[in-house]
């Protein structure tokens, strides 16, 4: 991704509060981590202007960095659907979700929304971690015939290890508009203050120390694909 989306991504997530910092309780994330940092992308989804220019910067992304357009928009539930319903107007493409499981009743469909059999999917969610997730929403989709080779993301940690083993054991290309080395590198007034910005500096310099030592995972096993 560019600087320039890298910036423009992070400045929207502060302006937003999406960027939280708690120096006292961790946040224990989806794959079992413990963090100091959270980003709640769900807080743009409220606010017309920045979801207007973070699904802008989404669409020129995709523009961009994917080899063809895909057929299809698919997001992933639950946050990555507001994102990928708009994307899906912006790029004039029909759209899909997927479940993280199969409902278990009626169709008993993870896909939603249509087929999606011998078409290309752009998987979108609001945020990867280490990609835990992604592979449940690819393999759903796959499951149902779709082509997926790319993901986007509007925000992508990119600090947990095996996350990048994961998408590649997956074959699957992600876009990511922002990450904490674009965070870190706001400045200005909507920049983190400085103390907020020593807790993620001590924790990005060992995120799995980090984690272990504030009751979250301390992963050495091999990442599950
Ligand atoms: O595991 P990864 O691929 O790295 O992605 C992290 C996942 O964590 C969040 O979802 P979560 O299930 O916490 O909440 P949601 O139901 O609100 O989307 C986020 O929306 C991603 O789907
Ligand atoms: O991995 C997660 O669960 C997660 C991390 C994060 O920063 N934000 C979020 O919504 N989920």
């Amino acid at each position: 991704m560019t600087e320039r989306t890298g910036a423009s991504m992070a400045r929207l997530l502060l302006e937003g509060g999406a960027v939280q910092i708690s120096g006292e309780q961790p946040f224990i994330l989806a794959a079992g981590w413990a963090s100091p940092a959270y980003v709640d992308c769900r807080l743009l989804i409220g606010e017309p202007r920045l979801r207007r220019a973070a699904v802008a910067l989404a669409a020129a992304a995709v523009r961009e960095a994917l080899p063809a357009m895909p057929e299809i928009v698919a997001g992933a539930e639950t946050a990555g659907i507001p994102w990928a319903a708009w994307l899906a107007e912006a790029l004039d493409r029909p759209l899909r979700y997927v479940r993280k499981r199969p409902l278990g009743i009626g169709r008993n469909a993870q896909v939603e929304g249509g087929a999606v059999e011998g078409r290309s999917a752009l998987l979108v969610d609001d945020l990867t971690t280490d990609g835990s997730s992604k592979a449940t929403f690819v393999r759903g989709l796959r499951a149902a015939g779709a082509a997926v080779t790319h993901g986007l993301c509007l925000f992508h940690h990119g600090t947990f290890p095996g996350g990048a083993e994961r998408l590649a054991g997956l074959g699957l290309s992600l876009v990511a508009l922002a990450s904490w080395r674009d965070v870190l590198a706001v400045r200005g007034a909507c920049a983190l203050p400085a103390a907020e910005r020593a807790v993620l500096e001590r924790f990005l310099s060992d995120p799995v120390a980090w984690s272990a030592a504030h009751g979250g995972r301390a992963m050495l096993e091999r990442p599950a694909l």
